[in-house]
């Protein structure tokens, strides 16, 4: 078993896993639709009190099923605190959901009295709201994993109008108009400031526009049972997690972790040396770097801490077929990991080499940049049975490793799903989010801004320092996670002392 295990508030769900843990709950479980809607909208109440003005004056967009129960409940609570309420019911107060129509009921009841509390005004649909109301916030409780096509009628309008005024949104589950498993906009999607996600984090915040129209995302545990979430294969990548986890800790120097870098070619040393000192930093025993002979004195020079291995001879500047078996051995003197791709070339005879190495070696391989291309030239591919392989492919790289295109984010996630499962293999996708996907069908999102990491060499010093906390015996998906976040911190560290900073791979070694 080489997954993660992420705690159940970590859990990413489909709009249909959503609806079923909600069913099975109630059913199952015998918690009623209506409590877990007080849950949902007490708990996005807890947060929001602290944000908001004191009784100012928000708009609560309402739609017809139970995400406007969500809002109903949260204007309940703030209306008791002394806040202005104007509830905007886009298409109509007929045929309400039954926990919404509930819902209404009360907010109407707790009104009536108390006449000391806030004010309550009722917008019986779109047509009906004065375009120029002055409010200070607005809630979003039109449409939640209920959406099922493009949005339609008012709501359209309600969104364009949301999205011209200045006013903060607060998004009940997903933001209106964004579809909960794909992250696409559905014609039209409101642009949250917030949004609170209820009982598990929907898929499509992390997707496509998701990440843009979402804005910040707020977990609401409902009082689901674990077990029943775990219907969940996706989650979100998390140093609470992953780093709790414990580290082996070492012993002697090739105890201490031992990473083969197999790596370089003439004209792209570069990227051997970014992965060779960015998994060196991490303070493993040992890092080998095995390169054609030929190059040899340029890494003399510039990597004094590192072991060279050349291979071949001397006026050899990138691997050949021949090479083989000399790096076979070579790799297989000290018990470690090995990564090979960066800067390899794509020399006919490097492709060969690359191919011949992967059908022969039984150890563990991280597969990286060239490594990939030379691999997605097979017809055909499967790693030996012994062996784990992680594979680090950028969008490009997937696609050939595919044959084919990769429409979007969310057939990216997809594909990674049904690939790491078929070639038993570790699959760190990246773009953004970043897609890690395990032999056992799980996928691990990313949540920060990895697009700041798209400049020549991150992919080289991410390579390396997965090799790096690979090599000290981690699992495969826990060494990728664990370089994923720390680049994620030094980031953030990065940009605290200088927002405007332009980040460069060696400030991440
Ligand atoms: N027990 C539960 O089911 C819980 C549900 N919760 C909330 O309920 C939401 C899901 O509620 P529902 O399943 O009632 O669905 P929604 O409230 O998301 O929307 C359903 C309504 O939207 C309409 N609709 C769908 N697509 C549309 C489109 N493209 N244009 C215009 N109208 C469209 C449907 O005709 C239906 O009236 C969640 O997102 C969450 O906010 C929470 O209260 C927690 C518990
Ligand atoms: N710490 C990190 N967290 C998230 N993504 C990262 C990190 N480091 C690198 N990446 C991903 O790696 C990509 C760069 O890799 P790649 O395109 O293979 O570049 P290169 O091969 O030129 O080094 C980035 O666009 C980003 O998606
Ligand atoms: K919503």
């Amino acid at each position: 078993m080489s997954s993660l295990i992420a705690p159940h508030s970590f859990y990413i769900s489909t709009s249909q896993e959503s609806q079923d843990i909600d069913a099975r709950t109630i059913q199952e479980f015998g918690i009623e639709s209506f409590t877990l809607m007080e849950v949902a909208g007490y708990s996005a109440f807890r947060d929001l009190i602290q944000r908001l003005q004191p009784k100012s004056h928000g708009l609560f967009f309402c739609g017809k099923g139970n995400n406007a129960g969500d809002a109903l409940v949260v204007a309940r609570y703030l209306l008791q605190h002394g806040f202005d309420i104007t509830a905007v019911f886009i298409s109509g107060t007929d045929d309400l959901s039954e926990d919404t129509r509930k819902n209404f009921q009360l907010l109407k009841r707790i009104k009536e009295a108390n006449s000391s509390i806030g004010s309550l005004t009722i917008i019986s649909s779109w047509n009906e709201f004065d375009l120029h109301t002055e409010a200070d916030f607005v809630i979003d409780g039109m449409l939640g994993t209920g959406l099922d096509s493009e949005v339609r009628g008012d709501y359209n309008k309600a969104i364009t109008w949301s999205n011209k005024e200045e006013l903060p949104v607060y998004a009940m589950d997903i933001p209106t108009g964004l579809h909960g498993d794909t992250g696409k906009v559905m014609g039209n999607a409101i642009s949250a400031d917030l949004t609170y996600s209820f009982g598990t984090l929907k898929q499509g915040l992390y997707l496509n526009d998701g990440p843009g129209k979402a804005g910040e995302v707020i977990y609401c545990e409902l009082p689901f049972p674990n077990h029943l979430k775990d219907i969940c294969s996706a989650y979100l990548l998390d140093d609470q997690y992953v780093l709790a986890e414990p580290d082996r800790s070492p012993r002697h120097k090739y105890e201490a972790g031992v990473l083969y870098v197999v790596a370089g070619s003439e004209g792209l040393t570069g990227a051997a040396m970014l992965a060779a000192q960015s998994a060196w930093a991490e303070g493993i025993g040992a890092v080998i770097l095995v390169c054609p002979h030929g190059n040899l004195p340029i890494y003399e020079k510039a990597l004094p801490q590192i072991i060279k291995k050349p291979i071949g001879e001397r006026d050899d500047y990138f691997f050949k077929e021949e090479h083989t078996e000399e790096v076979i051995a070579t790799i297989s003197e000290k018990k470690g990991k090995v990564l090979i791709g960066p800067g390899l070339g794509r020399n006919d005879s490097t492709i060969g080499f690359v191919q011949q190495l992967l059908e022969t070696n039984e150890g563990d391989m991280l597969l990286d940049a060239d490594g990939l291309w030379c691999l997605a030239q097979l017809k055909e591919w499967n790693k030996p049975k012994a062996s784990t392989w992680i594979l680090t492919p950028h969008p490009g790289e997937l696609s050939n490793l595919l044959g084919r295109s990769i429409e979007d984010d969310h057939d990216r996630l997809e594909s990674v799903k049904t690939l790491s499962t078929e070639k038993n293999v570790n699959i760190l996708s990246k773009g953004y989010p970043v897609i890690l996907g395990t032999p056992e069908a799980k996928a691990y999102l990313t949540s920060y801004d990895t697009r700041k990491f798209s400049r020549a060499g991150f992919g080289d010093v991410l390579a390396g320092k997965i090799g790096a906390f690979w090599s000290r015996d981690n699992s495969a998906a826990k060494s990728s996670a664990l370089a994923l976040l720390k680049g994620k911190h030094i980031l953030e560290n990065l940009l605290k002392a200088d927002s405007s900073r332009i980040v460069e791979p060696k400030d991440f070694i």
